[in-house]
């Protein structure tokens, strides 16, 4: 279970047609899990990069990120992904839900090949509960409102228990107090589950809720409060 995140002088770059973009640029940042973190920054700021890169999504051209010192993107591919499968979740601001599958089929999605010490079904149907949809197992995506198919999404992002919940916007698409009522599920993850959460918004409301705010511009860290500068 990775407890910190070190992010080393960490880079990445896109080359196309003949043209550089440095989407981060040398960031050093530590996350630590049980911390909630808003990252906030204007549009192209690099933020849901930043978030692929510590999601292992994304191979950095700089720099590195140690997981509990150890980093995994120099692995063979299959030890990257049990490494996602069994420390990260993702949230996106399009739930990413299979339309032709039920809201249980969709949390189950996630476990579909893997090897788990628990009962499948059994443990999504709890995640369904733990986000308040007891009610809405056999629904499929289209019967549901936007709040509710986010709330399927943040149950498949916690079904197989990861330590960390890397989230891009996921209130995006919500109005204000659906977006709310999912920050306070994802603020209820991280203390009750202890998850450590990475929250990408644009709203600087929620981000005053969460314990730390990162403040990023033009590929770097513009600023932070709370939490562990390195
Ligand atoms: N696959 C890609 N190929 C080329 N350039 C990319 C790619 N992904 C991102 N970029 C560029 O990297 C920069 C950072 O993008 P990123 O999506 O990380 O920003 P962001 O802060 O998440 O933006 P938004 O708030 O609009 O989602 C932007 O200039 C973007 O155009």
């Amino acid at each position: 279970m990775v407890t910190n995140i070190h992010c080393k002088e960490l880079g990445k770059s896109y080359k196309g047609n003949g043209v550089v973009t440095h989407a981060v640029q040398n960031i050093n940042i530590n996350f630590t899990k049980g911390e909630f973190s808003a990252i906030i920054g204007p549009s192209g700021s690099g933020k849901s990069t930043l978030l692929s890169l510590i999601g292992t999504l994304d191979q950095p051209t700089s720099g590195s990120i140690l997981y509990d010192g150890e980093d995994i993107m120099t692995k063979s591919k299959k030890k990257v992904a049990d490494f996602r499968f069994e420390e990260i979740g993702f949230i996106f601001q399009q739930f990413h839900l299979l339309p032709t599958l039920t809201a249980l089929e969709n949390v189950l999605t996630p476990l579909f090949a893997r090897n788990v010490s628990y009962n499948k079904q059994e443990r999504a149907k709890e995640v369904l509960e733990q986000v308040g949809l007891a009610d809405k197992l056999n629904s499929l995506p289209s019967q549901l409102s936007g709040g509710q198919q986010q709330r399927v999404a943040i149950a498949r992002a916690i079904v197989h228990k990861p330590s960390w919940l890397l989230a891009d916007e996921p209130t995006g698409n919500l109005d204000t107090e659906t977006g709310e009522l999912i920050f306070d599920l994802l603020q209820q993850l991280n203390t009750q589950e202890g998850c450590g959460i990475l929250f990408v918004t644009h709203d600087p409301k929620l981000a005053q809720k969460a314990n730390r705010i990162v403040s990023m511009k033009d590929g770097v860290i513009l600023s932070e409060t709370g939490g562990e500068r390195v």
